[in-house]
């Protein structure tokens, strides 16, 4: 179903034409001008292409490779997902925001892919790729924290919003909204010098953006987001909305469908993911522009504010879980919150639990950097005290629940070092939820300790061998408890020097991997001007070439050459010669098409390889080239100086041996121009 009202101009190739009050990177304003020409491919295909954009790694496209198939079992996916510990708790964590109230949380991965389904697995694949990618960049003034934790709001105010309008699945919801602000970060990182130059150059972001980033980029956050969407597999329906996540209008849709339904969920997502990164003073507001929102789709003031708290606390535990930490009060206002009553709809996001804030604060205090923090769980009162008592005088942080059955989420959540589970038994269930931890991440490297009320040799020999580090009866003494309580800190203090080795390990890494791109990337790039240099040319032409023979799509290139360099070195000086190998550089790029590739091969030298290009479209492009040199002029120490190129042109014939007699053909012609007399474009073929 097309999405209707929007009356701005629509290039052919998808991208908005704005009026261009901003001038950014002049690559940018090439690629701008040739969409507006309609001759080009669209901006988001010339992104993808160029590899800069950002994409799913690692276990996240083998996931999403698995679930394009047909025929993908769930064991096979959950061996895949398996392999990413840091992925299994988020993807349980998702399954479990998902089931109803009173049912037994979701454990294991298998579950986690029966409750969430292929289409919202897919998705929160990429998003949380690109997150673990992505918490990081190089654009200064892009917030990346703060654009993550925004998009996990987002995510769970959709997943609730949809319920209302009946609008989606839930589980679907929540990927999309993780996704929806991705064109931003898409920016960020294909262009984090110019992107940052337009978010310093403009106040509030949002709308205000779409105008400038069009003008720099040749298209805005929003339809690039969609486009990317659409290429990871995300459907129409979902795509079409994220184009106006920024109107501060209602798009006319059908009255009354699906998609403006959608409309108005996401709309209530923004307002919940806003009042989330709001200043604590601004929240109050912001509830009341929720409240209004939610009223569009039907939801009375004291069930909007009761979803309200309730997304807020689980956005609160994904925000620890994900180890975000926006500088927002993890506050909500001080406000009545009426008790869960009828927004706990069928379908509903359920079965999470409104933290009190005494709670609330104690994983605050928790999350010390320098203490390990201890979880003891009992639902037995006396016990969680007495161990929390032999604990008093170590050095650690010390967080106590009776919620045995929720245990799994408030682990992930909270991410101790070390957990004490009191339990009456090793029934089937706690052994399932020892190797459930010990498959994530944070579960891996937990010391665990399990004390058992009825335990004889054999339940903790089970113990142990499903993952617990240690296992001891109820009636263990007190000394034994403290010694062996004392043995798992100094395991754990050990496991997190050998962690902080690891990290810094990584990050030495990390950087390591970066300078090598850089290095590779300046290895084919010609200082001066920027352009590729004769070694990425002559690569590229032979790619180029192999690609036309197999084909049969034709190739042309040409070669340029500057007009009287060492007469402008001679009289103005060397730098002046500089300043002109860039302004002609410059003014070729302005002129050449799209898939135009424009190289450095020498001092005064330059290659254009032209894929699809025959002798005579090549020889009009040759020209428009030529001229546009001529008209660029070079001004130096208050000097106007008239450049001028040579031109040479040649078409890949069938019987021509190799790219470089292709070259050569071309060099041939632009000694023919300059014996006529230069300022020329030839060729030694002639047009069929
Ligand atoms: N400023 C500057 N000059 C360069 C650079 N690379 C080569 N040159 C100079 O460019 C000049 C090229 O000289 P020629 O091959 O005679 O070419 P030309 O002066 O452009 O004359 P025609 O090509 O015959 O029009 C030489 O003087 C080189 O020193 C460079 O990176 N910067």
């Amino acid at each position: 179903m097309p999405v209707h009202g929007d009356n701005r101009d629509t290039s052919a190739s998808g991208c908005r034409i704005w009026a261009r009050p901003w001038s950014c990177g002049h690559l940018m304003e090439s690629i701008g001008k040739m969409i507006a020409a309609g001759r080009g491919q669209s901006a988001f295909e010339l992104l993808h292409a160029s590899g800069r954009l950002p994409s799913p790694k690692g276990v996240a496209t083998r996931v999403i490779r698995l679930t394009k198939e047909e025929e993908v079992s769930l064991a096979e996916l959950a061996r895949v997902i398996g392999g990413d510990p840091a992925f299994v708790g988020r993807v349980i964590k998702a399954a479990n925001g998902l089931i109803s109230r009173g049912r037994r949380p979701v454990v294991s991965v298998s579950e986690a892919l029966m409750v969430l389904g292929i289409p919202a697995i897919r998705a929160l694949a990429t998003g949380f790729s690109l997150l673990s990618e992505h918490r990081k960049g190089a654009c200064r003034a892009f917030d990346y924290e703060g654009y993550w934790s925004h998009s996990l709001a987002l995510a769970l105010g959709m997943q609730a919003a949809v319920v209302h309008g009946r609008a989606a699945a839930s589980d679907e919801a929540f990927s999309f909204g993780l996704l929806l602000r991705v064109g931003e970060l898409a920016l960020a990182t294909a262009y984090p010098e110019d992107y940052a130059g337009v978010l310093e150059g403009v106040q509030g972001g949002g709308a205000a953006l779409l105008e400038p980033e069009c003008a720099a980029f040749a298209i805005h956050h929003a339809d690039l987001g969609a486009e990317m969407l659409e290429h990871w597999g995300v459907p129409k329906f979902f795509t079409q909305i994220a184009r106006h996540y920024d109107d501060v209008d209602r798009p006319v849709f059908d009255p009354g469908g699906r998609q403006e339904r959608l409309f108005d969920a996401m709309t209530l997502a923004r307002a919940f993911a806003d009042f989330s990164l709001a200043p604590e003073g601004e929240r109050v507001t912001c509830l009341d522009r929720m409240i209004e929102r939610g009223g569009m789709l039907g939801v009375e003031r004291d069930d909007m504010v009761a979803e309200a708290a309730r997304m807020f606390t689980l956005w609160i535990e994904w925000i620890a879980l994900l180890k975000l930490d926006p500088p927002v009060s993890r506050r909500f206002p001080d406000i009545d919150v009426p008790a869960a009553t009828s927004h706990e709809r069928p379908g509903a996001v359920e079965g999470v639990r409104l933290k009190s804030e005494r709670e609330r604060e104690r994983l605050v205090v928790a999350r010390s950097p320098d203490k390990p923090v201890v979880l003891i769980v009992d639902a037995d009162g006396p016990g969680r005290r007495r161990v929390a008592r032999l604990l008093a005088g170590e050095d650690c942080a010390i967080v106590e629940t009776g919620d045995v059955r929720g245990v799994l989420d408030f682990a992930l959540e909270l991410q101790p070092h070390m957990m004490i589970l009191g339990c009456d038994d090793a029934g089937e269930e706690v052994l399932e939820m020892v190797q459930t931890l010990r498959r994530t991440s944070i579960g891996r490297i937990m010391h665990t300790l399990l004390r058992v009320r009825d335990a004889d040799d054999d339940t903790l020999v089970a113990l142990l061998e499903a993952g617990g580090d240690d296992a001891v009866p109820m009636s263990c003494a007190d000394r034994l408890l403290l010694a062996r309580l004392r043995a798992g800190l100094r395991e754990v203090r050990l496991q997190r020097e050998l962690e902080h080795d690891r990290q810094e390990l990584q990050g030495f890494a990390a950087q390591l991997a970066i300078t090598n791109r850089r290095l590779h990337d300046m290895a084919l790039t010609d200082p001066l001007t920027g352009l590729r240099n004769r070694r990425y040319a002559m690569d590229r032409i032979e790619q180029e070439w192999a690609g036309a023979e197999r084909s049969g799509r034709p190739l042309a290139c040409m070669v340029i050459d500057l007009d009287s360099l060492k007469d402008i070195n001679d009289s103005l000086g060397h730098e002046a010669g500089d300043s002109a190998l860039c302004r002609v550089a410059q003014a070729l790029k302005k002129s050449l098409r799209v898939q135009d590739v424009l190289c450095r091969i020498g001092g005064d030298e330059f290659l254009v390889i032209c894929p699809g290009g025959t002798l005579s479209t090549t020889l009009t492009c040759a020209e428009r080239a030529r001229q546009a040199v001529e008209e660029a002029m070079l001004e130096f120490g208050g000097k106007r100086v008239a450049l001028a190129v040579s031109i040479g042109v040649a078409e890949r014939w069938p019987e021509m041996a190799d790219a470089s007699e292709l070259v050569k053909l071309a060099d041939r012609g632009a000694y023919l121009a300059k014996q006529g007399g230069r300022n020329a474009v030839q060729s030694v073929q002639k047009p069929g």
